[in-house]
């Protein structure tokens, strides 16, 4: 079996589109854009790319963009008036704070600060309990991308096996929860599962979210399963001594047995801001008090 290609950019490209549209509606209906704040603290060559990949989109969405870059040495009470101030402004409707943050500065006590109606990235224990118990809250970007991809191309996945391979709070944790809500019998296995390659051979659906390139190989995979890699791993590359990305998962092995399977890159890494611009959204309708459909996104 060859596997199809999940063209996660394309899907990407398609939810922006229409984000864009319903944003133009917003705009109309609200008599202001919708506004997204991304604070960007250090100077992480990925994260620069990321932050300045997202107020690109956010502006061609037709949202507002508010960007703030702190220095690396940025004390932790400076960077929590900033999210106050950002919790406290009209204009802003969703806040993200890029991670990694620098190692001085406590990941989980700025999470907590912004306001959960106003995180858009999903992380508050807030919207992590809403997840939980099926209330209506903000999902991670990345695994709610995945879910997308996935309903994409299955449908309706109740009674479907899945592995979740990680237990992130970002990625692994609130995915199994994604997931159990579909239906789906879920399995998140981890550093310490046993016969992990048993385990996902049972799968029709694997999400590999462990960060170890390439880790997971193709006789793991059961024929026609639909392979889900949210691994981004720099490796180095054949020849002068440039780097590649690869995925959590042997692509080639994989693809020669799977049914379908997401590339890296190009496959979950698009969805990851495409979602992120329809959680701010959705944030501005709930924040402005106008009905959106459900399904609207
Ligand atoms: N506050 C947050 N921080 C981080 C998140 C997040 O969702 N919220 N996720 C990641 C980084 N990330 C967005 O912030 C992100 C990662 C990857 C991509 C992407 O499009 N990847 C491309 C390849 C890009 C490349 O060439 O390096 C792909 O997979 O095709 C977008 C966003 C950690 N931090």
């Amino acid at each position: 079996m060859t596997a199809t290609v999940i063209d996660g950019k394309a899907f990407a490209a398609d939810l922006r589109a229409r984000i864009a549209t319903l944003a133009a509606a917003f705009s109309a209906q609200a008599g202001r854009q919708a506004g997204l704040a991304v604070v960007l603290v250090g100077e992480d060559p990925a994260s620069q790319v990321y932050v300045r990949s997202k107020g690109r989109s956010t502006v061609e969405a037709g949202m507002a963009s508010f960007e703030h870059k702190l220095p690396a040495d940025t004390d932790e009470a400076t960077l929590l008036a900033l999210v106050e101030r950002l919790n406290a402004d009209p204009a802003v409707d969703g806040i993200l704070v890029q991670l990694p943050l620098p190692r001085h500065l406590d990941e989980q006590k700025v999470i907590a600060t912004i306001n959960p109606d106003k995180d858009v990235d999903g992380f508050h224990v807030t919207n992590a309990g809403r997840l939980a118990v099926g209330q209506a809250g903000f999902v991670p970007c990345t695994p709610l991308g995945c879910l997308m991809l996935l309903k994409d191309r299955l449908g309706d996945l109740a009674g479907l096996d899945a592995v979740v391979i990680g237990r992130s709070n970002i990625v692994g944790k609130p995915m199994a929860q994604l997931l159990l809500a579909e239906s789906c019998t879920v399995t998140v296995a981890h550093s310490k599962t046993q016969n992990l390659p048993e385990v996902v051979r049972r799968a029709d659906i694997v999400v590999a979210a462990v960060g170890r390139p390439e880790m997971v190989k193709g006789d793991w995979i059961k024929p026609g399963a639909t392979v889900i890699d949210v691994g981004i791993n720099r490796v180095p590359g054949a020849q002068d001594g440039k780097t590649r990305l690869v995925g959590d998962v042997a692509y080639d092995e994989a693809a020669a047995v799977a049914g379908a399977i997401t590339p890296v890159p190009g496959g979950v890494g698009p969805m990851t801001i495409a979602v992120l611009l329809r959680n701010t959204l959705v944030a501005a309708y709930r924040n402005a008090g106008i009905a959106l459909a459900p399904d609207a996104i």
